[in-house]
C-alpha cells in the first residue's frame, strides 16, 4: 500500500501523521515508527472525523510500540498545526480537537499553540526504580499517567531502559518524568514515556511536572518553564484547567510504501 503521510515534531518529540481513514495496527504503526527501518518517530497520529459535538477531528495517538495512549500534549499542537497547513481550519482561531481523554482546544500562539490540556488530578505518592537508586515521586493524571520524581540532577539517569514502578498504582504503565529546579519556576526534565521511550519531549509529562513542583511548593497555580532534551515548554496552572505553551513544526510530506516496511 502507498501510504500519504507527513512528519512533524513539537519539541523534538516527532510523529507521523496519517491523514487517512488507514486501518492501523499495533505492528503498521511500530514498523512506521522504527527509526532504521520505518520512517521514524515517537508515535502516530492518525486525522480522523470526530462524530460528537464540540470538535470536527479526533487525534488517534498511537505510541511508536503499537500501543495507544488517551492523551499527547506535543501531539495535538502538531496535530492543529496540520489541520492549519491542510487548510482544514483558520490560522488565527482556536481549533477544538477531541482525544480520548476529552476535548483540547489549541489557540494559536508565536510560533506554535497554547493548549487548555484539562485538569490535572493529583494521584498520591509512589515510587520509581532505575537499578539499585529509588526515587520517591508523585503521580498526576493529565488524561494519561504520570511519576513525577524530583532529583538533584537529571543528566546522569540511565533511561534506556524504562524504570521499575509500582504496577498496582499504575496497572496500565506509566510515563516517568525527573526534574531538577534551575531557578524557581524553572525546572529540567527528562522523561521516559510509556510505549515509546526516552524522547526529547513530553507536554502531558510537562504539565505533571509543573503541578508536582507547584504541589510540592505548597500552591495550587502558577506558570512554570520547563527545559526538556528538545527545547523549552511553559506550562500555566490556575484554578480551573492548565495550559501547555509550545512550538508546533511539519517538516515534511511524503509517500511510504507499506509492503517494504519491516514487521
Ligand atoms: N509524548 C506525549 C505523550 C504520549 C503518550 C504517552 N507515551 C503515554 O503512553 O501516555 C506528550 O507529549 O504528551
Amino acid at each position: 500500500m502507498r501510504l500519504p503521510y507527513a512528519k512533524g515534531h513539537g519539541t523534538g518529540n516527532d510523529f507521523v501523521i496519517l491523514d487517512a481513514d488507514v486501518p492501523l495496527t499495533p505492528e503498521l504503526v511500530a514498523a512506521l515508527c522504527d527509526r532504521h527501518f520505518g520512517i521514524g518517530a515517537d508515535g502516530v497520529l492518525r486525522v480522523l472525523p470526530n462524530t460528537s459535538p464540540g470538535a470536527a477531528w479526533f487525534m488517534d495517538y498511537w505510541n511508536s510500540d503499537g500501543s495507544l495512549s488517551e492523551m499527547c500534549g506535543n501531539g495535538v499542537r502538531v496535530f492543529a498545526r496540520h489541520l492549519v497547513e491542510s487548510g482544514r481550519v483558520a490560522e488565527d482561531a482556536p481549533i477544538p480537537i477531541a482525544t480520548r481523554a476529552g476535548l483540547r482546544t489549541a489557540l494559536p500562539e508565536g510560533p506554535g499553540f497554547r493548549v487548555d490540556m484539562g485538569a490535572p488530578v493529583l494521584l498520591g505518592t509512589s515510587w520509581a526504580q532505575i537499578g539499585d537508586a529509588k526515587f520517591d515521586g508523585v503521580g498526576v493524571s493529565m488524561g494519561n499517567p504520570h511519576l513525577v520524581c524530583p532529583v538533584p540532577t537529571v543528566e546522569p539517569l540511565h533511561l534506556w531502559e524504562s524504570p521499575a514502578f509500582d504496577t498496582d498504582f499504575y496497572p496500565e504503565g506509566v510515563n516517568v518524568e525527573f526534574y531538577t529546579e534551575l531557578e524557581p519556576d524553572h525546572l529540567r526534565m527528562r522523561v521516559y514515556e510509556r510505549g515509546s521511550g526516552e524522547t526529547l519531549s513530553c507536554g502531558t509529562g510537562t504539565c505533571a511536572v509543573a503541578v508536582a513542583y507547584l504541589h510540592a511548593g505548597g500552591r495550587t497555580t502558577g506558570t512554570v518553564t520547563v527545559d526538556v532534551p528538545g527545547g523549552r515548554l511553559v506550562v500555566t496552572v490556575d484554578d480551573q484547567t492548565c495550559w501547555l505553551a509550545g512550538p508546533a513544526v511539519i517538516l515534511a510530506h511524503g509517500f511510504v510504501d507499506t509492503d517494504a516496511l519491516r514487521y
